[in-house]
């Protein structure tokens, strides 16, 4: 049983999508959708399952297409993120996927993970300051459908990211830039993550600890990507 002592840290910066709510399982559906679709009509190999965990997972918009789009060999002009969801761009594209994730969002609404919102609460109540740190330009939608919002003055997500010129992950700069503004030095923040990408930020930024949370990428990988301890679900270290 994995124990995290939380008296040895001040601040919890959480990945989103994945980590407090179901929603890497929707993004993973919308990739799928838009990716069969677009690979099959170009006779490229098709899209599994273990694309997304290898090539998408974790990352900003776009980095994930032109990654799996790498992946294949195919190389599509960047345009523009004002792009429409029909470009066979690397923002079409991801424009596309996008559309797809938000038709789910709206259509079924987010409930996150009953042991996230108990370490959450927990954490809250003991005074360690809490951040939340997505790839995803749409994680403030999700963090209030879920009902999370009040929990997390700082969230550094895919737009604060590109509004301030910060690589995203598996860089560290964004959980970087969530600890200064919780007042946390890295030291004392502990990072959540469910992605080899996430860890991997998490581990480069040289953080006083890195929870890896195995929602399918697998022990090992997150392990191997730098996790200091991997936990099927948060309930295991709510202090
Ligand atoms: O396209 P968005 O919502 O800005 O999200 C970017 C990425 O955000 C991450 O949180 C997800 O793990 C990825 O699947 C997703 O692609």
């Amino acid at each position: 049983m994995v124990v995290v002592d939380w008296t040895d840290y001040d601040a919890a910066l959480f990945d989103l999508d994945g980590v407090l709510t179901p929603t890497a399982v929707v993004h993973m559906a919308a990739w799928e959708e838009m990716f069969s679709t677009f690979l099959s009509a170009r006779g490229a190999t098709p899209y599994t399952a273990h694309d997304y965990f290898d090539h998408v997972d974790g990352k900003p918009r776009y980095d994930g297409v032109r990654d799996l789009l790498a992946s294949r060999g195919i190389t599509l002009p960047e345009g523009d993120p004002s792009d429409t969801a029909d470009a066979d761009t690397v923002c079409g594209l991801g424009n596309r996927k996008n559309d797809a994730f938000n038709a789910v969002l709206a259509r079924d609404g987010v409930q996150p993970y009953p042991g996230s919102v108990a370490l959450v609460e927990a954490l809250a109540a003991r005074g360690t300051k809490l951040a939340v740190v997505s790839s995803s330009k749409n994680a403030p939608s999700v963090l209030a459908a879920a009902g999370l919002d009040r929990f997390f003055p700082v969230v550094v997500d895919g737009r604060v990211a590109a509004a301030e010129g910060l690589p995203g992950k598996p860089a560290p700069d964004t959980f970087l830039a969530a600890a200064e503004r919780v007042g946390v030095t890295k030291e004392r923040a502990v990072v959540l993550e469910d992605a080899t990408s996430g860890v991997a930020a998490g581990h480069a930024g040289r953080f006083g600890l890195v929870v890896g949370v195995d929602r399918g990428a697998g022990a090992d990988a997150l392990t191997a990507a730098g996790a200091d301890v991997v936990v099927a679900d948060l309930q295991e270290i709510v202090p």
